[in-house]
């Protein structure tokens, strides 16, 4: 199965490589990345998703993200929104990746890492490398937990 992450922009690319090196890092999985603009180049995002006949799709568009919903509901594919975090105008960028009209589900799933783990859990379904891939992954998170309670309680030494 494949994994694309699509980008509205080049200046997304940050996030996009930081999915990528998620996905790889914490589950083995490869990915690819594509730029095309759902405002500016709505041919082109179609051509992609059209391109890939099984694939989890990634979406990262800033300001008005209409990325993810166009992409949704034009694929049979699940799709993450993963939009940049904005300060500007109070965060109110994420409101676009929210309310999305009937028949449009893609899933907003904030931060790169836990989109990669989003992604992985989706491909864990059919794939049981990743699967015990995203086990080990979350008893390392539990470990941490345990390892600062620890820290904490007991100190260093
Ligand atoms: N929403 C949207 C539509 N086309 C591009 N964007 C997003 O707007 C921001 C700035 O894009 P640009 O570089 O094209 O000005 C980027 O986060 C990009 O994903």
């Amino acid at each position: 199965m494949k994994v694309v992450i699509i980008l509205g922009s080049k200046s997304d690319l940050e996030i996009g490589e930081k999915i990528r090196s998620k996905l790889k890092e914490n589950f083995g999985i490869d990915s690819e990345i594509r730029i095309a603009s759902a405002h500016k180049t709505p041919e082109k995002v179609l051509e992609i998703i059209k391109s890939y006949e099984k694939a989890v799709f990634v979406t990262v568009a800033g300001r008005s993200n209409a990325l993810s919903g166009f992409v949704d509901a034009n694929t049979l594919n699940p799709v993450i929104a993963s939009p940049p975090i904005s300060d500007k105008f109070a965060g109110m960028d994420i409101l676009s990746s929210i309310n999305m009209p009937s028949g449009v589900a893609p899933m907003l799933v904030l931060y790169e890492e836990n989109a990669a783990l989003a992604v992985a859990k989706i491909v864990a379904l059919f794939d049981d490398n990743v699967r015990r891939k995203v086990e080990e992954y979350q008893r390392k998170k539990k470990e941490e937990i345990e390892k600062a309670d620890e820290v904490v309680r007991y100190g260093n030494g």
